[in-house]
């Protein structure tokens, strides 16, 4: 039996760090990561570069000194987004890529993308320039069952808008269907990121025996068809799919609420979660190609040049219920099973 395993040290190719106490609070969570693709749903959103390159110096404040985290930060697509500062942003390496949120999709979309032939122009010179657009893909029709929001927008928006712009290279965040993977499969200068927890959850986890407001993200978990085509994906070892945790901290004041916000804190337990699924699949040989290698190689990065190591040990590991958050608790996500593998440090 394998009990140990070292693999190149993971990136994350989506967290949210937010800002002020909540960034102080969560960073460390995120620190042995070596990449972050850093998202910029603050409120108000990361929109110019000159914001991305401020964020950036704050989450580096926040950091431990032994910190390996180094935060590639993305601007917010608006519809008033001007493509000259996206590419002098990138060309000067303060952002990695480019966010798009449908407005209204997400929590804090309102500022995101209302009509999509405004951001025609920003698209191309994108494609042009090499810059990565990262999409929240969902559709926000209120007529389209919350369950089919992505099946829907892969159809009605996601492939016109590849169509429209050859050479765009697309990240489908956090694909959560059979369908987001099927369509990732599909074509070129396309990847799509996985969650820790969808690879855990499906929707009964959400709804039966009770409402449970710690396991509502976005793009909602789906049935357990779903869970299963990501778990193929992720432990495939396609080059196309790699990690982005969605890590989303909120404080429970906001989660526990008649109408509660949506995103699952995943940070400080993601790798002994990865490890427990990847060993469920027969599938831990393949565990370093999603968390460290392919994600590396799609966005033309090495991988890390340093390693970790986990370890299975006989005792689950233990991890807070709750960290504090200045004032506030957030609780951290739950994989409902013991985790018996540990990262090292
Ligand atoms: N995933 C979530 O449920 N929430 C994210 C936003 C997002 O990634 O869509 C958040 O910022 O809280
Ligand atoms: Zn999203
Ligand atoms: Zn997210």
């Amino acid at each position: 039996m394998t009990d140990r395993i070292t693999l190149c040290r993971p990136d994350d190719w989506h967290l949210h760090l937010r800002d002020g106490a909540m960034l102080a609070a969560v960073a460390r969570h995120s620190a042995g990561f070596g990449r972050a693709i850093i998202m910029p749903n603050l409120v108000p959103p990361v929109v110019t570069g000159a914001q991305a390159a401020a964020y950036r110096d704050r989450i580096l404040a926040a950091l431990p000194d032994a910190a390996a985290l180094q935060p590639q930060m993305t601007l917010y697509l608006t519809d008033t987004t001007d493509p000259a500062d996206v590419v002098a942003a990138f060309r000067s390496g303060i952002i990695r890529a480019v966010k798009l949120y449908p407005a209204g999709a997400t929590t804090n979309s309102a500022s995101g993308v209302t009509d999509f032939d405004r951001i025609q122009p920003v698209l191309d010179a994108m494609a042009e320039a090499g810059v990565t657009l990262c999409v929240h893909g969902e559709v926000t029709d209120q007529a389209v069952d919350i369950f089919d929001r992505e099946a829907v927008f892969i159809d009605r928006v996601l492939e016109p808008l590849r169509r429209r712009t050859p050479g765009l290279r697309v990240v489908m965040e956090h694909i959560t269907t059979a369908e987001g993977v099927a369509y990732v499969r599909s074509g070129s200068d396309l990847a799509g990121t996985i969650t820790t927890h969808h690879l855990v959850i499906n929707r009964n986890a959400i709804l039966a025996g009770g409402i449970r407001p710690h396991y509502y993200c976005l793009p909602v978990a789906k049935r357990e068809s779903h869970r299963l085509a990501l778990r193929d994906a992720a432990t495939s070892g396609e080059a196309r799919f790699f990690l982005g945790t969605d890590s989303a901290p909120h404080p429970d004041s906001a989660k526990l609420q008649p109408c509660g916000c949506a995103g699952c804190f995943t940070a400080p337990n993601t790798m002994p979660i990865l490890a427990h699924v990847f060993e469920d699949e027969g599938a831990l040989d393949r565990l370093e190609a999603f968390t460290s290698l392919n994600g590396a190689a799609f966005y033309r990065l090495p991988p890390n040049e340093d390693r970790i190591t986990l370890v299975k040990r006989d005792t689950p590991a233990t991890y807070p219920v709750q960290i504090k958050a200045g004032d506030e608790a957030v609780t951290v996500f739950d994989p409902g099973f013991p985790l018996f593998w540990h990262q090292e440090d």
